[in-house]
């Protein structure tokens, strides 16, 4: 062991220098380029990429190229050449829909269709990453770009980093107390920290559940609107309350509060989802416009920290099958499906349509 940082520790400080508007160096074998987040960067370093004469591109996915009617000739993205004399606002309008429909004709776009990208699709799962708009501006390193000093920016190898992406997190849990609340005196907070220095996630045990039988458990999402501010936009807080009530009325039961904001695409991008919400947009279209997928979440955390608990099966109280077949895909046996409806009101009426239309929640 040295002191030296980790593959998976240079992979945390690219995504802290992504959201501070600092390019990141990409690496594998020969190939080589300069990544910077489309939201983040600046006028300057802008300029410096521009400066450097090599072929700087756009790189967006697919469902975002889909809206800007961009080519996605490398299927789940696409490399939008920057034209020459571009400023950053001519970048901002293109990753981010806001503006759309003010200013709907942004082309003619040319989309790149030889040489790779690999590096490119790394450049936009580093943004997802890092909660920021997935789309990154990839110039190469190779000749003939000017040489640039690129001394103190974080290199990165890109198949260790795709493979540390892909991979599940590794959790452990830091500290549990006793936190009595509303639905239950025997109530304790569980601690629980990814090895990769991301955010961590809780376990909310209420009472002493016996870990040989099925447990009644949910596995919520973080939703700051619905969860503390009470918003009336999704049914969230009422869900939450709901099943800690319910574990507390049964005596036993484990609530996994995921720090996955937003579906997994962090609360500053799930504000820009409402804002194209209330363009006439629904849910699954706002995401796609800015770029997501309907889904970012990744549920194998949930099935994780269930196990380190000691339980192997549950009682799910869901309406998402997606989360029933992950967990059992994950090894985590789901005996029954607990049906969780409360909260609808005027405004998530269609939310919560457009969920059971487009992404098969059970009504
Ligand atoms: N991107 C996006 N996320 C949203 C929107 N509305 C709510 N969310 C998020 O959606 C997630 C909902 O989480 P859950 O309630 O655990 O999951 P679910 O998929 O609805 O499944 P069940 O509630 O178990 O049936 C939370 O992370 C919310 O922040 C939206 O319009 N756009
Ligand atoms: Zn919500």
């Amino acid at each position: 062991m040295t002191i030296a940082p980790t593959q998976i520790e240079i992979l945390n400080r690219a995504k802290a220098d992504l959201r501070m508007g600092l390019p990141v160096v990409l690496r594998d074998g020969t190939d080589a380029a300069l990544a910077a987040s489309a939201e983040t960067i600046n006028v300057q370093r802008l300029a410096a990429l521009q400066g450097m004469g090599g072929a700087l591109d756009l790189a967006i996915t697919n469902h975002r190229a889909a809206t800007l009617k961009a080519r996605a000739y490398d299927g789940d993205l696409a490399r939008v050449a920057v034209p020459t004399g571009s400023g950053l606002r001519w970048v901002q309008a293109l990753a981010d829909p806001e503006d759309d429909l003010r200013t709907p004709m942004k082309g003619p776009l040319e989309s790149r269709r030889t040489g790779p990208a690999h590096l490119h699709r790394l450049a936009i799962r580093l943004c997802k990453e890092a909660r920021l708009l997935p789309a990154a501006l990839v110039v190469p390193l190779t000749a003939p770009v000017a040489p640039l000093n690129l001394s103190g920016l974080t290199e990165i190898d890109a198949a260790c980093a795709k493979a540390l992406i892909e991979a599940p997190t590794a959790l452990s849990e830091i500290v549990s107390a006793r936190v009595p609340i509303t639905a239950a005196e025997a109530t304790r907070l569980h601690i629980f920290r990814p090895e990769d220095g991301a955010e961590e996630h809780y376990a909310i045990e209420i009472g002493k559940p016996d870990r040989s039988k099925p447990v009644l458990a949910r596995l919520h999402s973080a939703c700051f609107t619905g969860d503390l501010m009470g918003s009336l936009k999704c049914d969230c807080g009422p869900q939450l309350n709901a099943a800690l009530a319910q574990m507390g009325e049964e005596g036993a039961g484990v609530l996994l509060y995921l720090n996955q904001e937003g579906r997994g695409i962090g609360l500053a991008n799930k504000m820009r989802a409402y804002s194209l919400q209330d363009q006439g947009f629904d849910t699954v279209d706002a995401n796609h416009r800015l770029g997501f997928e309907d889904d970012e979440r990744d549920f194998r955390l949930g099935s994780d920290i269930l196990r380190k608990m000691g339980f192997s099966s549950v009682r799910l109280l869901t309406n998402n099958p997606a989360k029933i077949a992950m967990m059992e895909k994950c090894g985590i046996m789901v005996t029954e499906r607990v049906p969780l409806k409360v909260g609808l009101n005027a405004h998530n009426a269609r939310y919560l349509a457009t969920k059971a239309a487009k992404s098969g929640h059970m009504l």
